[in-house]
């Protein structure tokens, strides 16, 4: 459970970003598509993971994805462009990732979707970011995971092997290349216990 882990983090309130640069481990994927993990890239980030539970105005929805409506289990908040994020932390970690994503991306991530996933039966299922421009473009997705421990699975799009990636308490993947329209992911429900985990997806402007 990952107040196990939270143990371990210092028990420190102000969640410090550390560095990007030779952390980052670059897993290149079929077609043009690859993967950025960074390992607890969030030191200390208890008290941001709470802030986030009780504070953000989280909805159940229902989505339109992929041409489909389905629905959403998990509770969502959306923060546009110009919305305040709910948490400082939020806006050191998004202005880490725009230094060091600003050359190769050649554009800021400018909205955060948050998700809530409730315990292990919350999920989101197969899909790449493709309702925007990823549908069409290159781009970048960068996901900050927060308290539970859950495994973020990948596929290629049409079929093949699936991997896996379990994204813990302060851990960072970026999505980048042609990931949303040649591959899928999807955080697969868990029959083993789970706590709450909380996702921050970073995304540049139309890209959903
Ligand atoms: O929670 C995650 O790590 C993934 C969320 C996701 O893929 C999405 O909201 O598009
Ligand atoms: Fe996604």
């Amino acid at each position: 459970m990952w107040f196990q882990g939270s143990l371990l983090d210092g028990g420190t309130d102000r969640a410090e970003v550390g560095p990007l640069g030779a952390q980052v481990e670059r897993v290149e994927l079929s077609r043009g598509a690859w993967i950025d993990l960074r390992y607890g890239w969030l030191q200390g980030a208890d008290a941001l993971f709470e802030t986030l539970q009780s504070e953000v105005p989280w909805r159940a929805e229902r989505r339109e994805m992929y041409e489909r409506v389905v629905d959403v289990p998990r509770l969502l908040c959306h923060y546009g462009a110009h919305d305040p994020l709910p948490d400082p932390a939020l806006e050191r970690c998004r202005d880490a990732l725009n230094d060091h994503y600003a050359e190769e991306l050649g554009e800021p991530f400018v909205t955060a979707g948050l998700c809530y996933y409730r315990d292990g039966r919350d999920s989101v299922a197969w899909h790449g970011d493709r309702i925007g421009r990823g549908r069409s473009e290159d781009t970048m997705v960068a996901i900050l995971s927060l308290g539970e421990h859950r495994k973020l699975s990948l596929r290629p799009a049409g079929g093949g092997e699936q991997i896996g990636y379990t994204l813990g308490h302060g851990d960072l993947i970026v999505m980048g290349g042609s990931c949303q329209r040649t591959w899928e992911h999807a955080i697969l429900k868990t029959a083993k216990p789970a706590g709450p985990r909380i996702s921050v997806q970073f995304r540049p402007r139309g890209v959903l």
